[in-house]
């Protein structure tokens, strides 16, 4: 091992066979001697050393801390428009300024429409933004196993059938469909008012076939940056296929799919392009392998036709207010657990309640337990449903928003 010239010599021994004992003996001593002092004098080096390692330390961090910022400082978001010949268009977040620029060599082949940037003070494209540095995994809920089962549903068993057969049935048993010879339906869209069990059905459905629940309000893709809708549904798509099998659930589809009168306006382009995105990802779909897509509406009639042609969301299922019968089993399922008093007549607050959805019921429900518990009971009476349901009628007469308790 070769030392460093500055080290201090390795002291040596030497005894020469002439000398006596006290000589040797006085001559190990020196040697002793010798050897603590080049020990000490090695031990204040070393501390000398580490001190000075600390110190070339922090200044490597703070110059790492330096480049970081300035690789960062100075860079703006933008969206990636589209790819051309002569460069890459982009459009800046905040002022919307688009501008044809260049990317670094290496981002060249990753570079998608709709992807968001960093560019720099000249608008030279410098890095591709990470999925998880933004917003768009929080516009997506996603359930494992949604706690939503075919009998919490009431009053739409027929739908529940329609939806199982398009839904669950190619996702438990796909060698049916290829033995048979036919393509199981591309994608299911419920329609009906509010709060008749899309949400539910579209859960539920998820669960029994061991599906991942990925939910998208369609509000969310209209929300978003300039290419951040198209984005998202593409993101959406890739999500599922690594969690398959999985179910697709796009509520308010009509946000993006609504017919339009005029579509020149920038706005309407952008949610036109959602949409496009969302039709050639359902074009593609064939090959995805297990994922289905559901998707909701409140808003049938303002549906653009694009959307129903057949590949695409060519299953429709209605979910309509619920009848007598309906409203019975609702009302059932969400008293099931309240401590409902003997005699109770379920059947005929149902029968009062036309016009109400299932969601309405629910309220009512924990409306009416609310009413007991007010007045320091621990059953519930059938005065407290009929109070409960005069109030629901209230609220709904004055044209307000029904409130619908979260619980
Ligand atoms: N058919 C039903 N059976 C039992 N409960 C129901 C039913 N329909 C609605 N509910 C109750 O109403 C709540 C809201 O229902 P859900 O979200 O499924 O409605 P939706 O049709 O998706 O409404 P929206 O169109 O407003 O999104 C449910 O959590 C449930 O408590």
């Amino acid at each position: 091992m070769s030392h460093s010239p500055s080290l201090p010599d390795r002291p040596r021994l030497e005894l020469d066979p002439e000398m006596s004992e006290a000589e040797r003996l006085e001559a190990i001593r020196q040697h002793y001697r010798r050897i603590v002092h080049v020990n000490d004098e090695l031990e204040d080096r070393l501390e000398d050393a580490q001190g000075r390692r600390g110190d070339l330390k922090a200044d490597v961090d703070e110059l790492k801390r330096e480049n970081e910022v300035l690789k960062t400082s100075s860079l703006y978001i933008a969206s990636v428009e589209e790819l051309t010949e002569d460069g890459v268009v982009i459009k800046q977040h905040g002022n919307n300024q688009e501008v044809l620029t260049q990317a670094a060599t290496r981002l060249d082949a990753d570079l998608r429409p709709g992807d968001r940037v960093a560019i720099n003070d000249s608008f030279a494209i410098q890095q591709v933004l990470d999925d998880e540095t933004d917003s768009r995994a929080q516009a997506m809920e996603v359930t494992e196993s949604p706690d939503v089962e075919y009998a919490d549903i009431g009053g739409i068993d027929e739908q529940i059938r329609e939806v199982r057969e398009a839904v669950e049935d190619p996702l438990e048993n796909p060698e049916q469909f290829e033995a048979v010879g036919v393509e199981p339906p591309s994608g299911v869209l419920l329609h009906g008012p509010p709060g008749t069990g899309k949400t539910m059905l579209a859960k539920a459905v998820a669960n029994e076939s061991d599906a991942t629940f990925i939910k998208m309000a369609g509000s969310e893709l209209v929300r978003k940056f300039i290419g951040e809708g198209s984005r998202l549904v593409r993101d959406l798509f890739e999500l599922a296929a690594d969690r398959e099998p999985a179910v697709i659930f796009i509520d308010e589809i009509d946000a993006v799919a609504s017919k339009r009168t005029d579509s020149k306006t920038s706005g309407d382009a952008e949610v036109q392009r959602t949409m496009m995105q969302l039709l050639s990802e359902m074009d593609g779909f064939d090959e995805r392998g297990e994922i289905r897509i559901i998707a909701a509406t409140n808003r049938f009639d303002m549906l653009d036709e694009a959307i129903l042609r057949p590949g695409r969301f060519d299953r429709l299922i209605e979910v309509p207010e619920p009848d007598a019968e309906g409203r019975e089993r609702i009302l059932e399922i969400h008293t099931q657990e309240m401590n409902v008093a003997d005699g109770v007549d379920v059947g005929a607050i149902a029968g009062d309640l036309e016009g109400y959805s299932g969601a309405d019921i629910a309220s009512m429900a924990t409306e009416a337990g609310m009413f007991a518990i007010r007045e320091g009971r621990t059953e519930v009476v059938q005065s407290d449903f009929e109070r409960a349901g005069e109030k629901l009628q209230d609220v709904e007469g004055t044209d307000e928003q029904v409130i619908h308790y979260q619980y």
